[in-house]
């Protein structure tokens, strides 16, 4: 009889559970064209919301005239601060504790900030009349420099914080001051740098840039005005979030607001803060009883939605002359623009920058942030990284190849010198945090081994020789980057976004014949949730993946969960499936013991199924069991099979990576041909290989932009002068180079299946190998630094300086 029953093996394939590269269920709709998408969205009777926004990038509005906009035929009204001030809606509470402008009340802070909202009947009325909105500025003296702005003559930007020299995270020092958060011991490093043998010192820009997704922000506000139920489909990472945001700002009780995010072109961040847009849709729809939309045009959402980075970090590393690292000091001038809008949790108003020790066993630290005020655009986090890991990788990063560059020492020996060992995690840092896992050694090596790092060293080493010969007019660049991330906020106990503390939740219902749905706190934007969580409870609780439903988006039917961002679905959301699975298993335990006539110890789960122990020829599936729930009165036990988590990580995860690429720069054009990248990947236990490796490829792509060419640039006047995809560098194929990838498994000890985040990991890795082999190509002729981006006119500039031109 045992023969008649398939093996263990074969039957887990067939759940296509943990480690399966299951294809993507999304893709059938998506590759067809079918998503629905927030501007899919066509309802009845149905208006059309857009902003006029400001030229200028600091200027007092003097007035605004409505009449003429008013007067084009299918405008329905034109909103202005005025309009939302008795509603007290004209300026509405940021993630960082700051408040902004919802429409411009007084001043502009940043060129194009939102000064009136425009509603018509279609898009081309609303487009009419926005240029015939007359509004009056009198232009203000400009500072997009941070530096400057903290200078005591600096003009003064925020009016309505005069006086204020408390902010939202303590003491604010000058007029256009947000905080100084201080993490570490400042004292003992700077004695420990003060008396060391060698000293690095660097100051490392990473410049702003956006994670500019295909799909751009958008909405559209429903309001019933016979329910009194307000229902707001939108670009959302965080749908939850932003139910009670809407309700505590708009008075709306919670359970009248139902907030849905469709499917979503791309997020990487962009999409967590909330927008004027948003609010404006809000309040067009209860004036004018009328479903309102707003999607953002390309540039709106370049120019004035959330951007990233704009870390300028003055860096100091101490070593002793034989290359241990004794010390790191960091000063941070954080540039925040208008206002302080980044989506970090509470506590930390730097986000997780100070993670910023790296993968690195160093003794002690000192980090202080700066946060300041300038005419750009808020927002500031996220881009593939939502706390500021991958400024802190950056940083360390270039510091270490400073560093070695000074000890003249290869740039990972100094690296495998001073990696936090195996044996010493759960590792405490010098700045706070508890690294739960990690095999540096082990990764760094395989890493060298798969390039042949000494042969790709030896033929650098050739070429200089040719090139200096005259023979070539490249040089070669490796470019080696080895970073620790730190991802899946919560702990609720010191993570939470405006007091909701950062847990995430999955509930799951089995039917009675045996599939199942389960709905999620977090939301997919692309990174296939709908594919990976079924994978996860397959292996749990023994249904095959294709017969499980996930949904996630719709704060009606899915339990309360803080979002996707910060690469904290697998990490939280995906802990809490796991959980939930389990609680569903200890219930059909009881039932097969039932069904079996066995004590409830007297079976085991095996893949798909509960058999008595020693008898696997006993048993009942998964799918008897889900029948028997509901069709059997079982004593002591409840009809259905239903179960719900909501799960408070005990810690964060830390993935880890060794990338290394190979670069070709052409002296004369300041072209770099990137020849070779190398990526491996340590997120813990795989879900699905397929989707990481989508992910890692996704991720390098971004962190080649960024290193190579991307940026949000300003002119002295505040212009943007990067606001449109004519000049703000999105690789295509064209640019975009082969990837290897590579892993090894270090498991979470806390996950309840090991597995730690992955999304982010490629860009906080990728940036850093990528600038790292343009220096690299240049150290012979004594380059130290440069600052980012390394498009060709920079580097360039880079040979030029050093001479080689000729
Ligand atoms: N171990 C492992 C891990 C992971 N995984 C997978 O992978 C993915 C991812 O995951 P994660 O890491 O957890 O993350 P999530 O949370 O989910 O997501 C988030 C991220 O994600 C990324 N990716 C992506 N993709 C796509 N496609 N799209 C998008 O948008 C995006 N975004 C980006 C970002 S930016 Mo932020 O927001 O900045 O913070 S953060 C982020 C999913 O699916 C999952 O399941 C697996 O498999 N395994
Ligand atoms: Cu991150």
């Amino acid at each position: 009889m045992n023969e008649m029953i398939p093996p263990a093996g074969d039957r887990a394939a067939a759940l296509k559970g943990l480690g399966s590269s299951r294809k993507r269920v999304e893709d059938v709709r998506f590759t067809q064209g079918k998503g629905a998408y927030v501007d899919d969205i066509k309802l009845k009777d149905m208006v059309f919301g857009d902003f006029v926004r400001s030229p200028y990038a600091h200027a007092r509005v003097v007035s605004v005239n409505k009449e003429a906009a008013l007067a084009v035929p299918g405008v329905i009204a034109v909103l202005t601060a005025e309009d939302l001030a008795p509603l007290g809606l004209h300026w509405m509470p940021t993630l960082a504790g700051d408040r902004q402008m919802v429409l411009a009340d007084g001043k502009v802070l940043y060129q194009g900030q939102e000064v009136a909202f425009v509603v018509a009947e279609n898009r081309y009325a609303c487009a009419d009349a926005i240029e015939l909105v007359e509004v009056d500025y009198e232009a203000l003296p400009v500072v997009t420099d941070p530096f400057k702005a903290l200078e005591p003559d600096a003009p003064v930007l925020r009016e309505d914080l005069a006086g204020k020299t408390e902010g939202a995270h303590g003491p604010r020092r000058h007029h256009n001051h947000i905080f100084l958060w201080e993490q570490g011991d400042r004292a003992a490093t700077e004695a420990v740098i003060d008396g060391a043998d060698v000293v690095a010192e660097e100051r490392i820009h990473y410049h702003r840039t956006h994670p500019c997704p295909l799909e751009t922000c958008g909405c559209v506000a429903s309001m019933d005005k016979i329910t009194g139920k307000l229902t707001l489909w939108g670009t959302f990472q965080a749908p939850h979030a932003v139910r009670t945001v809407a309700s505590l700002i708009s008075g709306i009780a919670e359970h009248n607001i139902r907030v849905i995010s469709p499917d979503i072109g791309g997020g990487f961040g962009n999409k967590v803060g909330v927008y004027p847009g948003y609010v404006c849709s809000i309040v067009a729809s209860i004036v004018t009883g009328r479903p309102v939309k707003w999607v953002e045009d390309r540039m709106d959402n370049l120019m004035t939605t959330a951007f990233a980075r704009d870390y300028w970090m003055d860096g100091r590393i101490a070593a002793t002359k034989d290359g241990r690292i004794t010390g790191l000091w960091c000063h941070v001038t954080a540039d925040h623009g208008g206002f302080d809008a980044c989506a970090d949790p509470t506590k930390f108003p730097a986000g997780f920058f100070n993670i910023c020790t790296g993968s690195y066993d160093i003794p002690v630290a000192y980090v202080g942030v700066d946060g300041v005020y300038t005419n750009k655009a808020p927002g500031g986090v996220a881009y593939r990284c939502s706390f500021r890991v991958t400024e802190a990788a950056y940083f360390i990063e270039r510091m270490v190849d400073i560093l070695a560059i000074k000890l003249g020492m290869d740039p990972v020996e100094l690296r495998l010198k001073n990696f936090i060992r195996k044996d010493q995690f759960p590792y405490h840092s010098a700045l706070g945090w508890e690294y739960d896992s990690g095999d540096y050694h082990t990764a760094m090596e395989q890493a060298l081994a798969a390039v042949d790092y000494k042969g790709l060293r030896a033929e650098q080493a050739e070429r200089l020789e040719a090139f200096k010969r005259g023979e070539s007019r490249s040089l070669m660049g490796v470019g080696v980057a080895f970073f620790t991330e730190i991802v899946g906020a919560g702990p609720v106990k010191n993570c939470d976004i405006l007091g909701l503390g950062m847990f995430d939740s999955c509930e799951i219902r089995i039917h009675p014949t045996g599939s199942a749905i389960a709905r999620l706190g977090t939301i997919s934007q692309g990174q296939g949730h709908a594919t990976t969580f079924a994978q996860i409870l397959a292996s749990e609780i023994g249904i095959p993946a294709d017969d499980i439903t996930v949904e996630e988006g719709d704060t009606d039917t899915a339990p309360y969960g803080l979002g996707t961002y910060g690469s904290r679905s697998t990490p939280v959301a995906g802990a809490a499936t796991a959980m939930a699975g389990r609680k569903i298993r200890a219930k059909a335990q009881m039932i097969a013991a039932y069904l079996l006539e066995v004590h409830d110890d007297d079976v085991e789960f095996d893949v798909d199924r509960f058999q008595i122990k020693g008898a696997p020829e006993r048993f009942k599936t998964m799918k008897e069991i889900a029948f028997a729930a509901y069709n059997q009165a079982i004593p002591g036990l409840e009809p259905g099979l239903e179960a719900v988590s909501y799960y408070d990580p005990p810690n964060m995860t830390y993935p880890f990576g060794a990338y290394i690429c190979v670069m070709d720069v052409d002296v004369d054009t300041g072209v770099c041909d990137v020849r070779r990248v190398y990526a491996l990947d340590d997120c813990g236990t795989r879900i699905n290989p397929m989707i990481i490796e989508g992910q890692v490829h996704g991720g390098l792509t971004e962190a080649l932009a960024i290193a190579m060419g991307q940026e949000i640039a300003y002119d002295e006047d505040g212009n943007v002068t990067t606001g449109t995809l004519m000049d703000f560098f999105i690789p295509t194929a064209v640019e975009t180079p082969h990837y290897e990838t590579d892993h090894t498994v270090t498991p979470s000890p806390h996950h309840p299946i090991g597995a730690k985040g992955v999304g982010e990991s490629p860009n906080v890795g990728g940036v850093p190998m990528f600038s790292n082999a343009v220096m690299d190509a240049f150290k012979p002729f004594g380059l130290t630094h440069a600052h980012m981006p390394h498009d060709h006119w920079r580097v360039w500039r880079i040979a030029n300086g050093l001479g080689l031109h000729g």
